[in-house]
């Protein structure tokens, strides 16, 4: 990589993120984290806080077995305790043991912080900077100097912070990073107080140490206020994935590196690296079990979803009527919805994903868009249900062949409460023709949905054994006029799986078993149709 305008990534998801309400990472969820890092190309990982907890501790140890590729990973901790020596401080023994050749110091800047909270002297915390540094430095490790609570405690007291961080430099730390500790500094603040310590620290030295910034986005504007550090010279940024951490979280790198890299011209990644982004946000938030936030800037499902029919037959035109970049970039990919804010050109572009060629002159074209609208106007839901508006599609162009027809069910329901455990038995009974065949069948659920799926799969299976790989995989109700009471209209979304693919298809009525029961028989024909056509699904698995 060449090192013009070359910003370094130093990912913190292991230490911050973990940081995060709700986040709890075991030892082989951290692996899986910091290899997909390794392999989009993080130069810096931080691995956690050795000697903080056993996990972090093992995490360590564990990386020796299975070095990674090319990622430094650093080991974090804070400075000594006041008026002790650093050799006799079990957490530098414990980093020390962790093995990294970087470390990371972090060390009060503010000295509100030093008296409140160190409970010790301005004096003490400079000699537990310098101490600190100086011991791991003579003990082989290279030390990157996180400032923390750089910008309130240089609002406050500028002398003493820039004593605490010269102290660092001094002492040997290799970067000095400032962190945005609370998180509530502003963009312009970060640029003028980065633009002073970098006038500061040439008075006395030609050159300066390398510079970092640290934001938590309290503010809302980690994101910025890292770019403005940048701009004043900083090249490496701390950040998480998905911009998990403490409080509000870090800086999200899934933000900021395309923006760095993209926008402003620097140097993050490969180009290759910067395409697997939207795969290591995701992958991130399957471990970390947190769903992942689709209007999430760059990397989020919704990042180029198109709905409005204006931008839709725009973006066919030129994607750069309505897209900032190609999605491709960062590893995401452009999507049409359907909705009720659909034109021709969403419904001709979804004809085409679905394997229909249509033309916009074609009067069925309009039709299906406007029976789209009444339907949506009645409360269905297409840009969730893919699946039912193929079929509804298929049915207007009269290429919707029926596979079986169900002439009627009847589901009946216990409400048993044998213990304390209420437990519910339902049974369905179900008749339908298929294939000029008329077969009555029953079947028992835990419900009444799954009394009717089951049921009908089972009347099904000799004419279709596939239908034993479907099952259902969601579901999801939502009251759509919740005013009306038990009047209100109910949607119904389905998913469905064969192992391989998955569907959506939706349902609508007063009644939620006769919603369900649309839906659930849709992703039913659907997974036929799927079947007998060798065609794929709206989403593989
Ligand atoms: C800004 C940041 O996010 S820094 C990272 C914060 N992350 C974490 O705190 C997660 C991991 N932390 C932990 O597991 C624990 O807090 C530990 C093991 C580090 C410390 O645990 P404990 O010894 O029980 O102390 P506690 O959690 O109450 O922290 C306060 C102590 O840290 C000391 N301390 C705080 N900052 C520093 C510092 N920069 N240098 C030295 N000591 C410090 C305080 O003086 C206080 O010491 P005291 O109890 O002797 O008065
Ligand atoms: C170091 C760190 O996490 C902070 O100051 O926010």
């Amino acid at each position: 990589m060449s090192t013009a305008n070359q910003i370094w990534l130093y990912d913190t998801t292991l230490r911050d993120g973990a940081q995060q309400e709700g986040i709890s990472l075991s030892v082989e969820d951290k692996l899986r984290i910091a290899q997909k890092l390794d392999e989009m190309g993080i130069p810096f990982i931080e691995g956690g806080w050795p000697g903080a907890n056993p996990k972090d501790v093992q995490f360590f140890w564990q990386l020796k077995e299975q070095p990674l590729t090319q990622a430094e990973v650093v080991a974090f901790c804070f400075t000594r305790r006041p008026n002790i020596l650093a050799a006799e401080d079990k957490m530098l023994q414990a980093i020390l043991a962790a093995g990294t050749r970087w470390v990371t110091i972090v060390g009060k800047s503010w000295d509100l912080h030093v008296t409140e909270g160190l409970k010790t002297s301005l004096e003490e915390n400079l000699n537990m900077i310098r101490d600190t540094i100086a011991y791991l430095r003579s003990q082989g490790r290279r030390v990157i100097y996180d400032a923390e609570h750089w910008f309130d405690g240089y609002k406050h007291n500028p002398d003493y912070a820039m004593q605490c961080l010269k102290m660092a430099r001094d002492a040997g730390a290799e970067w000095l990073v400032f962190c945005d500790t609370n998180g509530g500094t502003l963009p312009h603040e970060i640029s003028q107080v980065v633009k002073e310590v970098v006038r500061s620290l040439l008075e006395d030295s030609a050159t300066i140490p390398q510079l970092g910034i640290h934001p938590h986005n309290d503010g809302g504007t980690a994101v910025a206020n890292a770019i403005a550090a940048v701009l004043e010279g900083a090249t490496m940024v701390q950040g998480t994935i998905n911009g998990y951490g403490e409080r509000c979280g870090n800086a999200n790198l899934c933000t900021l590196i395309p923006n760095l890299q993209l926008k402003l011209g620097y140097r993050c990644l490969e180009d290759w690296q910067l395409a697997q982004l939207t795969a290591t946000s995701r992958l991130v938030s399957e471990v970390v079990n947190m769903a992942p936030n689709d209007r999430a800037p760059f990397v989020g499902r919704s990042a180029f979803a198109h709905k409005g029919g204006l931008h839709v037959s725009a973006v066919q035109r030129n994607p750069i009527t309505y897209e900032h970049i190609e999605p491709e970039l960062v590893g995401n990919e452009r999507r049409i919805l359907i909705s009720e804010q659909s034109g021709l050109s969403n419904v001709l572009s979804k004809a085409r994903s679905f394997g229909i060629e249509l033309d916009k002159q074609d009067a069925t074209c309009q039709h299906i868009l406007e029976r789209l609208k009444t339907l949506e106007n009645e409360g269905y839901q297409f840009e969730a249900a893919e699946a039912s508006f193929e079929l509804l599609m298929r049915e207007a162009l009269g290429q919707r062949s029926e596979m079986f027809q169900v002439k009627g069910f009847q589901v009946h329901c216990d409400m048993l409460k044998w213990t304390d455990m209420p437990y519910s038995n339902a049974l369905a009974t179900i008749k339908v023709v298929v294939k000029g065949e008329e077969i009555l069948e029953a079947a028992e659920g835990n419900g009444p949905v799954s009394a009717l799926d089951n049921a009908l799969r089972k009347a099904l299976a000799k004419f279709y054994p596939e239908i034993a790989n479907f099952h259902l995989t969601d579901y999801k109700v939502r009251i759509l006029d919740g005013s009306s009471g038990t009047a209100a209209k109910t949607r119904v979304l389905v998913e469905s799986s064969n192992g391989k693919e998955r569907w959506t298809t939706v349902g609508v009525s007063t009644n939620i078993l006769d919603a369900s029961y649309q839906a659930v028989i849709e992703g039913i024909e659907y997974g036929l149709l799927l079947k007998s056509t060798a065609k794929t699904a709206v989403t593989s698995i």
